[in-house]
């Protein structure tokens, strides 16, 4: 919020949070941040392949917002999905149709669905716990949905007040309904490496999982790092494991960076071929049930590290940022990404 706000000079802190950076400013903004270079594209070294392109899957309106101390305005949330849909992300996870008495920060989900601008080419996408959820979403014009599994028992209790074998069952109640209304599930297999009431997490138990999720129906499956413990050592190792059971295109990951390790991390599965990954505007994030996980990898530092790879995306940097911008400014947190602070700082030396 500190660099929002020197950047605006005699900006109120309530503007900031009521909503709308003004769009003259977002304008300003985008002209300053465009004039400003990405990584240069390097061609990798000799021996080392990544995918030509990748998928990012924006994850901040849901699990960047779950945690949040304060209540949040649906109509913060609704622009905040609206300047994510401009910057060419595909996919926005946008809420959760759980229970509002577990998640009361996203209580407001159908509203959410229901008011924000549909573009085109972008998949607006729910998580659902169970068919009720799954029904909710569905009447709120989800176009996907996610279910999600655990490798941990101890987190599986935690998060969905049931064991990884009574979860299953009842995702394959989501799945049989999806299917019939048409709708693409996909699977997150949480505390993948490591759980944060048991510990360390064997491959084989996440890549158990994975199938399990697979197998009922799930397009894709999400191996998570929930309490961001992995490095690019135990990320690889539950992706091998994994991808013995799950086609290895079937397969993205959701890294969180509480230990800083989340870039590394996803730089490991790209040179094993993953070319899907889940990322969070700002960094934010964290899973109410999962005590001292932080947020997710930055979208903006996600972005930037494949433009410095030379493999497509499809997202606007700039835009990125003044999205970025906005939800730090109506949250009140400062940005927890290294290249939007970098690119803030660059902003605020350039001449005017
Ligand atoms: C699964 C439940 C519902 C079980 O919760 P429960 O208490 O065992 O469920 P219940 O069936 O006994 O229902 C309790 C009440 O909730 C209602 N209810 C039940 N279901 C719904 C629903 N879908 N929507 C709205 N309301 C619902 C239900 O109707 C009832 O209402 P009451 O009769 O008391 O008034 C609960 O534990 C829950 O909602 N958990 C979700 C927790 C959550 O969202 N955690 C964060 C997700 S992040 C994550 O998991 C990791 C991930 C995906 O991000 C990957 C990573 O980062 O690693």
């Amino acid at each position: 919020m500190g660099a929002l706000k020197d950047a605006v000079p005699g900006a109120a802190a309530g503007d900031l949070l009521r909503g709308a950076i003004g769009a003259a400013m977002a304008q300003h903004q985008h002209k300053h941040v465009a004039g400003l270079a990405t990584a240069a594209a390097w061609p990798p070294p000799a021996g080392i392949q990544f995918p030509r392109s990748v998928t990012i899957v924006e994850v901040g309106p849901r699990d960047g917002l779950q945690n949040e101390p304060g209540a949040i305005p649906t109509s913060t949330k609704v622009e905040f999905i609206d300047r994510l849909s401009a910057t060419g992300l595909p996919v926005i996870e946008s809420t959760s149709f759980v229970s509002p008495k577990w998640v009361p920060q996203l209580a407001d989900c159908s509203e959410v669905m229901q008011q924000i601008q549909r573009r085109a080419g972008v998949r607006y996408t729910c998580l659902t716990p169970n068919l009720k959820g799954f029904e909710r979403a569905l009447a709120a014009g989800a176009d996907e949905v996610a279910i999600f599994g655990a490798a941990s028992e101890a987190f599986s209790q935690k998060n969905i007040n049931c064991s990884i074998a009574d979860s299953l069952e009842r995702f394959k109640e989501v799945v049989a309904a999806a299917a019939a209304a048409n709708i693409p599930v996909r699977g997150y297999v949480s505390c993948a490496v490591g759980c944060p009431y048991s510990g360390k997490v064997e491959p084989q138990q996440a890549a158990k999982v994975a199938k399990a999720l697979y197998d009922m129906g799930c397009y894709e499956i999400s191996i998570s790092d929930t309490i961001g413990v992995g490095t690019p050592a135990s990320i690889a190792a539950a992706i091998a494991a994994t991808a013995e059971l799950v086609p290895r295109e079937k397969l993205a990951v959701h890294l969180h960076d509480t230990y800083g390790q989340a870039l590394a991390n996803i730089l490991a599965a790209l040179q094993m071929g993953i070319s899907v990954i889940d990322a969070s505007v700002a960094g934010l994030g964290g899973c109410p049930y999962a005590k001292g996980a932080s947020g997710n990898v930055a979208t903006e530092d996600v972005v930037y590290m494949l433009d410095g790879l030379g493999i497509k995306h499809g997202v606007d940097l700039a835009k990125l940022l003044e999205a970025s911008e906005f939800i730090c400014a109506a949250l009140g947190r400062d940005n927890q990404s290294h290249v939007a602070k970098a690119l803030q700082g660059k902003r605020a030396a350039a001449p005017a």
